[in-house]
């Protein structure tokens, strides 16, 4: 008997240790088994520089040359910091969908972190508290169906203006520069949703142009200060003072601003109980009430908020409809297409609304297609795993830069037939899921990144582009200056813009002059 309480024993502590040791190993191997895949190949670089005498401008291009030597999954080293480019659907879809949440850090450039300093920012916070606070005060009194719909006069009016100026031009018979004027037309949209006012497109204009190209640009430029971490602090390329600057130049606008109602809002808290009239003064409200969302949100965390929210709105939206123009003035068959469903649906003897939307597929598909061909971020927003991630079979370890190269998804000849070609009607023929804008599950079309940190403005921003270029169209027949010959070039940029401006010539289209005034 004492043998079988000896055997039971020592079975039992026996079974004890072999769980004890499967939970070591399960735990240890759910940290550390992705590394167990290789990492990912690459081209050799040169001591202490890596890969880095080797960029091309056009990273978008050079990226995509590479993944056709290396594969969908490759590696690079730019001085001390690896870097790994995926450009397939399925390992884009490994890294959003599967490992989501370790996904879901944004890298910080060195210019972003010398420009910013310490302020929140919802587009560069770690993955955590600080930035789920700022998406949901963003989605909770701006981007959510209703406040959207709230603001549908307001765009009304951007977009009437737009309409008027443009009508100016045709009068005169006259070239225009279209950007500028799509430009103004996207900011001042969003400053009325935000402070109820619109900016003047000579000064204050100018001034959130200039600032907001300014960042977007600085930010994505080759940068030691990334590539030796070390230097980082004497920011030795002085993109960060840059950004800095123009960053203040929004900021001292918007102090002016938020300072004149500040003052409003507690006067009239003490005097009678008005409605707020905009975003501004509802949130300035929310703060003196102590409301918990906005509980340690200072005015400054404020401002930023709405310098973010006018710099994601603005370029990307003007660069969306500008190249969609481009297009349909490379191809005149498709531009008459899209206006023929115009006078179908809307007629010639009103303005477009924007609840005649839903029923313009033509010029749906135009835009999917275009946002397809021309993803206006071509490289995302670059990631930073906070811990090991794989994807194609392949070891990222944590910390190492990932960029997704949309630009070169979207052109996956697994995926989209005759990739390179503008076809607006192949979005017609596909089924309702992957024709869904707003899907966030098809991971070959990812104008707006996908996962957790997928663009938080995507309907606002598809309400915006189909209502200008609706009434563009609409208002409009548009044709290139005599002799002039349209190019489709791009230039590489956080935003991928046209080389060379659209310059076009407007003819008014409707018959009564009061439908553009
Ligand atoms: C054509 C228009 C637009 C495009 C193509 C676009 C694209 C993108 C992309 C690619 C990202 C990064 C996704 C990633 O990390 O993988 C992003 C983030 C973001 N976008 Fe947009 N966007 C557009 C318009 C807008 C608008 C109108 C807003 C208005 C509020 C906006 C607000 C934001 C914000 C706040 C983020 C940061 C999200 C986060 O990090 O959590 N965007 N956008």
């Amino acid at each position: 008997m004492p043998m079988a309480n000896d055997f039971g024993k020592a079975y039992l502590l026996l079974s004890l240790a072999a769980l004890v040791l499967v939970l070591f190993l399960r735990r240890n191997l759910n940290g550390n088994a992705r590394l167990t895949f290789p990492l990912p190949p690459g081209p050799r670089g040169l001591p202490l520089v890596g890969n880095l005498p080797f960029l091309e401008p056009n990273l978008h291009l050079y990226f995509s040359r590479l993944a056709k030597t290396y594969g969908p999954v490759f590696r690079l080293c730019l001085g001390y910091k690896p870097l790994t480019v995926v450009s397939s659907p399925s390992a884009a879809r490994e890294l959003f969908k599967d490992q989501d949440v370790a996904f879901a850090n944004h890298d910080v450039p060195a210019a972003i972190r010398f420009g910013f300093g310490t302020i929140p920012d919802v587009l560069w916070s770690p993955y955590g508290p600080t930035w789920q606070k700022l998406r949901k005060i963003m989605a909770t009194h701006l981007l959510n169906s209703k406040s959207m719909e709230a603001a549908a006069p307001l765009r009304r009016k951007e977009v009437r203006l737009a309409v008027a100026a443009v009508w100016e031009r045709a009068k005169a018979g006259e070239a225009m520069e279209l950007r500028e004027t799509l430009f103004q037309m996207a900011l001042n949209t969003t400053t009325r949703m935000l402070w109820g006012e619109r900016v003047d497109g000579e000064g204050e204009g100018r001034m959130f142009r200039l600032a907001i190209e300014g960042i977007l640009d600085h930010f994505i430029m080759p940068n030691v200060a990334d590539f030796y971490p070390v230097v980082a602090p004497l920011d030795p390329q002085r993109y960060g003072r840059k950004i800095k600057r123009f960053l203040m130049s929004m900021d001292e606008y918007l102090n002016r601003l938020v300072q004149s109602r500040e003052t409003a809002v507690s006067e009239r808290e003490v005097e009678e109980k008005k409605m707020p009239r905009d975003l501004l003064e509802k949130l300035l409200e929310l703060m003196h009430k102590g409301d918990p969302l906005l509980s340690s949100f200072c005015v400054a965390d404020l401002r930023h908020l709405f310098a973010t929210i006018i710099g994601a709105s603005t370029d990307n939206t003007t660069t969306t409809i500008e190249w969609a123009m481009a297009e349909l003035l490379y191809e005149p068959a498709r531009m008459r297409k899209a206006q023929q469903e115009l006078d179908t649906v809307v007629g010639r003897d009103r303005p477009v609304e924007e609840s005649d939307i839903p029923q313009l597929r033509y010029l749906g598909a135009v835009v999917k297609e275009n946002l397809r061909l021309h993803p206006p971020v071509p490289l995302l927003v670059p990631h930073l795993p906070s811990s090991d991630c794989a994807a194609g079979g392949f070891a990222i370890p944590a910390k190492t830069a990932v960029i997704i190269n949309a630009w070169a998804i979207h052109r996956d000849p697994s995926r989209w037939e005759d990739p390179e070609e503008f076809k607006p009607e192949r979005f017609l023929r596909e089924s309702r899921e992957q024709c869904e804008f707003l899907s966030g599950n098809e991971f070959g079309y990812l104008p707006f990144g996908a996962g957790r940190r997928v663009c938080a403005g995507m309907a606002l921003a598809e309400r915006m582009i189909l209502f200008s270029l609706a009434s563009l169209l609409h208002s409009f027949e548009w044709w290139l200056p005599e002799g002039a010959h349209l190019k489709l070039a791009e230039i590489f940029g956080f935003v991928l813009r046209k080389a060379e401006p659209l310059v076009v010539v407007p003819e008014a289209r409707l018959g009564k002059p009061e439908l553009y005034l």
